[in-house]
């Protein structure tokens, strides 16, 4: 999978050099790209930033800078004259095939485990970081007509701007692509995983700690008795923190879960 970023402070994305996704990149599994979108700028002092049409606080992101970044980063994909068929005809509209822009802003669809496994899925994704009050919006809009545009938002809380956003979706998307993540079965089990139920609690030793022990089913070697004493604690845990989750299922609760609740 190839990702590229392009942001103001490329610097915040260093975390990506780290861990999982660090190894990932060294590995070739994974080819990330954070770009400067001041490199797109043309004026000495490589403004990217305006004041907003109508008035209003702050400043917004410029248009046409991001649209020089974009035309280079999604290459072929977003150029006008690649879409003309044989018959010189533009053929109109994104296709399912090419990069996918990802936008993170603060009205976007909010990102979920579902949406990082329908983007591990793809070959190319391209991450817009925007800073100020955002970035101009005729960019999304023109760049749809080229390709896939998501906007996406990581929870309803503002940040100041989208790297931490796209942090969160490079890593658990990253972790999900083919080899990058050791063990695959640990993805299996997880909160938002296919049980589509919040984790069992997890323990190791000291086998006892400050007077609390592990506990003893989990030490009993019985594993088809550990495997259901961790899905009554998933189901206990998910009806207490979470029991939205427990509605309108893809996995309908058996009559044993039932009982455990
Ligand atoms: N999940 C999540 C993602 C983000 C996110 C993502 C990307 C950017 C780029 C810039 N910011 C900052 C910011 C601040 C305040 C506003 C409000 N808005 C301003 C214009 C007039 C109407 C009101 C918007 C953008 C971002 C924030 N926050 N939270």
């Amino acid at each position: 999978m190839k990702i590229d970023v392009i942001s103001i402070f490329p610097e915040y994305l260093a975390a990506l050099e780290l861990s999982l996704i660090g190894k990932a990149r060294t590995s070739g599994l994974l080819d990330l790209t954070v770009h400067n979108l001041r490199d797109w700028t043309t004026d000495k002092h490589r403004t990217v930033d305006d004041t907003p049409a109508g008035g209003g606080a702050g400043m917004v992101m410029r248009a046409d800078v991001w649209g020089a970044a974009l035309d280079d980063v999604l290459g072929a994909a977003a150029d006008a004259d690649a879409d003309e068929g044989a018959n010189g005809d533009v053929e109109a509209g994104a296709t399912e095939e090419g990069p996918v822009l990802l936008i993170p802003t603060p009205t976007g669809r909010v990102f979920d485990q579902r949406m990082a496994e329908e983007l591990a899925g793809e070959d190319h994704l391209v991450f817009a970081c925007g800073r100020y009050e955002g970035i101009d919006a005729r960019v999304a809009e023109k760049f749809s007509e080229r390709v896939r545009v998501v906007e996406f938002s990581i929870g309803d809380y503002v940040l100041n701007g989208g790297e931490v956003a796209a942090l969160v979706a490079i890593e658990a998307i990253g972790r999900l692509s083919p080899g990058v993540v050791g063990n695959p079965e640990s993805l299996i089990e997880e909160s938002h995983g296919a049980a589509g139920l919040l984790e069992y609690p997890v323990y190791t030793r000291p086998t006892s700690w400050r007077g609390a022990d592990i506990p003893d089913v989990l030490l009993s070697g019985d594993h088809a008795r550990i495997t259901r004493w961790r899905r009554r604690k998933a189901l206990a845990r998910t009806a207490k923190r979470r029991p939205d989750m427990l509605i309108d299922r893809a996995e309908p609760l058996t009559m044993e879960d039932k009982l455990a609740l």
